[in-house]
């Protein structure tokens, strides 16, 4: 199969779908790699270290995502839209449930969507987002803790005090790996820490991780807000595979925080949970003031730290998109479940029901099309 992977063009979006070592295993499979030239600048892989690795350089966007496979980081940007054409295979993350344009964009083309971020192993977790989740919870506790610092527009607190002189606190709502991982870095701080969910056995496994150094809050209106209401630093953290992300902090709550005080919504990329999060944000200007309160809402938080990322969400991609390679994509999902949950869209319909309800567009189970 031709695979090309393409420049990234989002605001300050330094990965790398493929490094050179996935290019070798590709060529060791029988697969040619058509890299847009600079592609993988941004994580520290040179042209020259993808052409040794058996990669054709192709000097533009288009050239590249003429292949059969394109593998992506991020969702496609309008501007790539132009690109799409009928069968092509898309392997990246989509976030469809926020993407009414690029959605429509995938059906009218009739794009093999698959993405990352609903392929999804039997006990109920998500394999391919889990790396890129690690990373932003903890660069979510990191970036708080800097915005709560006087001169860039927090209350001037030190998440972690210093003797005689009272912690930070730091709510993070929904405690899966983003939640986990916000909530270590938080604890390592210092900070005062508490984690809200809605199942009572992650509530019970929070528990078992961390013991009494957390505080654990099940997740219903008026526990969201007593939390919010003391915290300094707020991490938005839930997720429901694939949908809109709920929004569980209103603008009442927010009102409700001290001035300074600092919002990380993580998941911003499926919606974003807080309703004062009102857009997406960039590393170039990742915050904007609402209410006295900083709200940061980056949609591509690993981007910034590209090195770590790529390595890490390459690790997961290379398997899955090398069965799609191999098999082809129909053969690949059928022989796989885990992938075929990957798939958003095929043949001009949504096959994802919780995108299909997030547009109110017809579901079509794949059943009908595999
Ligand atoms: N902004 C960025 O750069 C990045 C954003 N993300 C996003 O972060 C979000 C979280 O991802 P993960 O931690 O991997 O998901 P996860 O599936 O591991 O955890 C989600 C947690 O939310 C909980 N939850 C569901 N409904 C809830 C409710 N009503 N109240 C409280 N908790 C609730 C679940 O029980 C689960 O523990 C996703 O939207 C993901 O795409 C992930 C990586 C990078
Ligand atoms: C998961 C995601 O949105 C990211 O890594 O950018």
């Amino acid at each position: 199969m031709k695979i090309g992977i393409p420049r990234e063009i989002k605001n300050n979006e330094n990965r790398v779908a493929l490094t050179p070592a996935g290019v070798v295993a590709f060529k060791s499979a029988g697969h040619e790699v058509f890299v847009e030239t600079e592609a993988g600048l941004g994580s520290g892989f040179t042209d020259e270290q993808y052409k040794e690795a058996g990669a054709t350089i192709t000097s533009t966007a288009k050239e590249t995502w003429s292949q059969e496979m394109v593998m992506k980081v991020k969702e496609p940007l309008p501007e790539e839209y132009d690109y799409f054409y009928e069968g092509l295979i898309l392997f990246t993350y989509l976030h469809l449930a926020a993407e009414p344009e690029l959605t429509k964009a995938l059906i009218d083309n009739k794009v093999v969507g698959i993405a990352y971020e609903t392929v999804q192993l039997d006990n109920g977790s998500l394999p391919l987002l889990t790396p890129m989740s690690e990373v932003a919870g903890r660069m979510a506790s990191q970036i708080g803790a800097q915005f709560l610092e006087k001169s860039r527009g927090g209350k001037g607190i030190l998440l972690g005090g210093i003797p005689g002189v009272a912690r930070g606190n730091v709510t993070v709502i929904g405690g899966g790996v983003v939640g986990t991982n916000a909530a270590k870095i938080a604890m390592g701080l210092g900070a005062d820490v508490t984690i809200v969910d809605l199942s009572p056995e992650r509530l019970r496994e929070l528990d078992d991780i961390f013991g009494t150094s957390i505080n654990t809050v099940m997740s219903n209106p008026l526990n969201i807000h007593e939390a919010v209401k003391k915290s300094d630093l707020l991490i938005g953290a839930v997720l429901i595979p694939g949908a809109k992300a709920p929004k569980l902090v209103t603008e009442e709550m927010v009102k409700d925080m001290p001035e300074g005080s600092v919002i990380v919504d993580v998941a911003i990329d499926q919606g974003g949970i807080v309703e004062t999060v009102d857009r997406i944000t960039t590393h170039d200007a990742p915050t904007y003031d609402k209410h006295g309160v900083v709200h940061y809402a980056v949609a591509n938080m690993p981007g910034a730290v590209p090195r770590t990322s790529t390595l890490g969400l390459t690790n997961v991609t290379v398997p899955y998109a090398m069965q799609l390679a191999n098999k082809g994509y129909k053969k690949a999902v059928n022989d796989n479940a885990h992938l075929r949950k990957g798939i958003n869209t095929l043949d001009g319909y949504v096959t994802y029901q919780a995108v299909a309800d997030a547009h109110q567009l017809d579901f079509k189970d794949l059943n009908e099309l595999l």
